[in-house]
């Protein structure tokens, strides 16, 4: 019998609604800071996404629904809405190119708009959406958790030591956490043995904030330098690299946070299985292949600013902070509706035709 661990406490919302007013968990000062930043209208929310306050796929769609929300109810009336809303649609929609969720709720936000009758009370409508979304996106995580725990005791015995990459924990989504979801019912279900955390260079999400996240649910979890996974690899008996994604494409290539691709190429060479967990939020039908897909590339200084040490010498500077996964190295990709062994086109295709939820 599978742990109720949808129980387990978090003690911190990396995005939460506050009656009138977007309530965001600053993650660019953890894990020294707990600062919260709260946002007013859509403009700060997209300043947020940009800026990396929120920052995971998942929560990035969260908090840009919200961002909707709260526009609406600064207009308060409106005779054409989606005229009204045309600027912060806009504004959103440009905040981070690669995660895929981030569209994807603003597709969702205007649906909704559009469906709603004449008489309807469109600030509060478009609320209560933002609201579905944010509670959509935890009741995935929760499903995932059920299905990847699944998956390691169908291919594992006894405890098993995992390694994951950047963060895709509550701090990404909308609560619980993608990969980390997961990591999280294998704990609560006694078949994990430690997680290794790599640091993730240059924004540090995994010494920042995984090791972070883990420490405060009690999990075990080792740091370990990016550079440090090969031999990891080759020295201790890890079962699996287990990562978050930021977009899947038809094919079931994922681009997620750079250094996920040398991983995978790493754990093919070392017999080590290969899961990326995401809900189907992530996935993009309308790409064909992974090298379709946007690459973000931020400022060098994150690469040039290190613990308060410029390291400005001059070079050009190259950050791309994502990068593409091909189908072929994943073993596993584990949604809320299903889970995709081997992934290919067929494959994902069947899935998005599925209408269940586990
Ligand atoms: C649960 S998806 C989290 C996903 O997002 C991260 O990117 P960023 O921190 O730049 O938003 C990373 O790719 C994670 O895997």
């Amino acid at each position: 019998m599978s742990p109720d661990f949808t129980l387990l406490p978090e003690t911190f919302k990396a995005v939460e609604w506050c009656s009138d007013c977007l309530r965001l968990l600053d993650q660019r000062h953890l894990p020294g800071q707990e600062l919260y930043q709260n946002c007013d209208d859509a403009s700060q929310v997209a300043a947020a996404i940009r800026d990396m306050v929120v920052r995971g796929a998942p929560a990035i769609g969260v908090a840009a629904a919200y961002g909707i929300a709260l526009a609406a109810r600064r207009i308060a009336q409106a005779d054409d809405w989606e005229s009204a809303l045309a600027d912060d649609f806009a504004c959103l929609e440009v905040a981070r190119p690669t995660a895929v969720n981030l569209t994807w709720a603003l597709r969702m936000m205007r649906e909704q708009l559009r469906r709603l009758p004449a008489d309807a009370d469109v600030p509060a409508r478009l609320l209560q959406a933002a609201e579905e979304i944010h509670a959509g996106d935890r009741e995935a995580n929760l499903s995932m958790a059920r299905l990847g725990l699944q998956v390691l005791r169908r291919h594992g015995r006894g405890k098993q030591k995992v390694l994951t990459h950047c963060n895709a924990g509550a701090l990404a989504t909308g609560g619980y956490g993608t990969a980390l979801g997961v990591i999280r019912a294998a704990h609560a279900a006694g078949v994990l043995e430690r997680v290794y955390a790599d640091e993730t260079r240059p924004w540090l999400q995994g010494a920042r904030l995984t090791a972070w996240e883990l420490v405060r649910g009690g999990v075990p979890v080792t740091l370990l330098a990016d550079v440090t996974a090969a031999h990891l690899m080759k020295t201790e008996a890890i079962s699996w690299v287990i990562v978050g994604a930021d977009r899947i494409a038809a094919n079931g290539d994922v681009a997620n946070k750079i250094g996920t691709y040398s991983l995978a190429v790493l754990a093919m060479h070392h017999g080590v299985r290969f899961m990326v967990v995401a809900p189907t939020s992530t996935i993009d039908m309308s790409l064909e292949e992974g090298e379709l897909i946007p690459l973000e590339e931020r400022s060098g200084d994150e690469l040039l600013q290190v613990g308060g040490q410029d390291l400005t010498t001059g070079a050009e500077v190259f950050n791309p902070v994502f990068d593409v996964t091909p189908a072929d190295l994943i073993d596993v990709i584990v949604t809320e509706k299903g889970i995709v062994e081997r992934p290919d086109a067929r494959k994902l295709a069947e899935l998005m035709s599925t209408r269940r939820l586990h």
